[in-house]
């Protein structure tokens, strides 16, 4: 059976009327890095705040490490290393010097603050103050920080949020190599896909305080392969889309002549081609589009799904 580090079931959260989470199923596998995705304001510094015990559930239940987060609130964190927005350093100290006063304030020993300079590839700078530091650096300080007690789970809000084309590169680099070198189980959140799809093993994305959808990278993609469109060109647009919506497909003007019909793979266009020109309707031109996993991502998040979007009610060609 698969082990799951955290475990929430119908996790809801308010603020005043405000309900945020209505009901929030997560499993994260140990082991995985897992991307937690939802655009601004969906709610996941709320949920890692409530990971991390900061709030309290309206309802429903966390689980971490098997252990109900409540009732073990202490004695579960101490294997967590969290990081939110951005870290709080002593600007005016060095990277050494604020992991010095970590591990004293923790009763780390001595060795550690030399081991996660290493890890984070903070060693070359760790005598600079860290009001030199670029933002990337600072969320590397941070990611130390958070490692010192050695956690076997890392929960990090955005981290990669601001950073630049060579920083997130940094960042990804970072992250495989606390998954596959030093064990780490990684549940970081996004709102961005195409900055975190070539590092997650495992992703759920939210949308309006629930799971749109959960699994494997992979999966996604397989999704992603199915989520086919077809743009066609017509001379009557109003005539065919009623066609096509009286054959139960759903249709969505582009503008012009043009319409997308949602289907499953390129060999249904012939059907769909047949089917307009006997109704009396002429096709003058047709383009199969295959969605990006970004298109995909956005179409899953979109408040009323489009013709692109991917649900199991979504409607197939004939
Ligand atoms: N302290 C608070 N009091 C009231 N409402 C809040 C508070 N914190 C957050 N919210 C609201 O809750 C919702 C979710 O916020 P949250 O910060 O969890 O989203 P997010 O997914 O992390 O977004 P972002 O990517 O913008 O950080 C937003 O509508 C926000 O305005």
């Amino acid at each position: 059976m698969q082990d799951f580090l955290i475990q929430t079931q119908h996790l809801r959260y308010s603020y005043g009327r405000q309900e945020i989470l209505k009901g929030l199923d997560l499993q994260i596998p140990k082991g995985s890095i897992y991307g937690f995705l939802g655009p601004n304001g969906a709610g996941k510094t709320t949920t890692i705040r409530l990971l991390l015990g900061l709030l309290h559930p309206t309802g429903g239940e966390i689980k971490v490490f098997g252990k109900r987060l409540q009732q073990n609130r202490l004695e579960v964190l101490r294997q967590v290393g969290a990081l939110i927005e951005t870290p709080s350093l002593y600007k005016h100290l060095t990277a050494r010097e604020n992991l010095e006063v970590m591990r004293r304030l923790q009763g780390i020993e001595k060795n550690r603050v030399e081991e996660v300079l290493e890890i984070v590839r903070l060693s070359a700078d760790a005598d600079r103050l860290v009001k030199h530091y670029s933002l990337g650096m600072c969320q590397r300080l941070g990611i130390a920080l958070a490692l010192l007690p050695n956690p076997e789970l890392l929960i990090l809000d955005e981290p990669t949020n601001g950073l630049d084309p060579s920083g997130i590169r940094e960042m990804r680099e970072l992250l495989k190599d606390l998954n596959q070198q030093h064990g780490k189980t990684i549940f970081l959140s996004s709102h961005l896909l195409s900055e975190i799809e070539k590092t997650v093993t495992h992703l759920s994305i939210i949308h309006e305080g629930k799971v749109a959808f959960e699994g494997a990278i992979q999966e996604l993609q397989q999704v992603a392969i199915h989520a086919n469109v077809l743009e066609v060109e017509v001379t009557n647009t109003l005539m065919a889309k009623e066609v096509l919506l009286n054959n139960g497909l759903a249709v969505e003007s582009l503008g012009g002549d043009w319409l997308r019909v949602a289907v499953q793979n390129k060999s249904e266009s012939a059907a769909l081609n047949q089917l307009l020109v006997e109704q009396g309707v002429s096709v003058t031109g047709l383009v199969f589009a295959q969605q990006s996993l970004e298109e995909l991502f956005l179409s899953m998040t979109e408040t009323s799904p489009t013709v692109g979007s991917i649900s199991s009610s979504s409607p197939i060609l004939v």
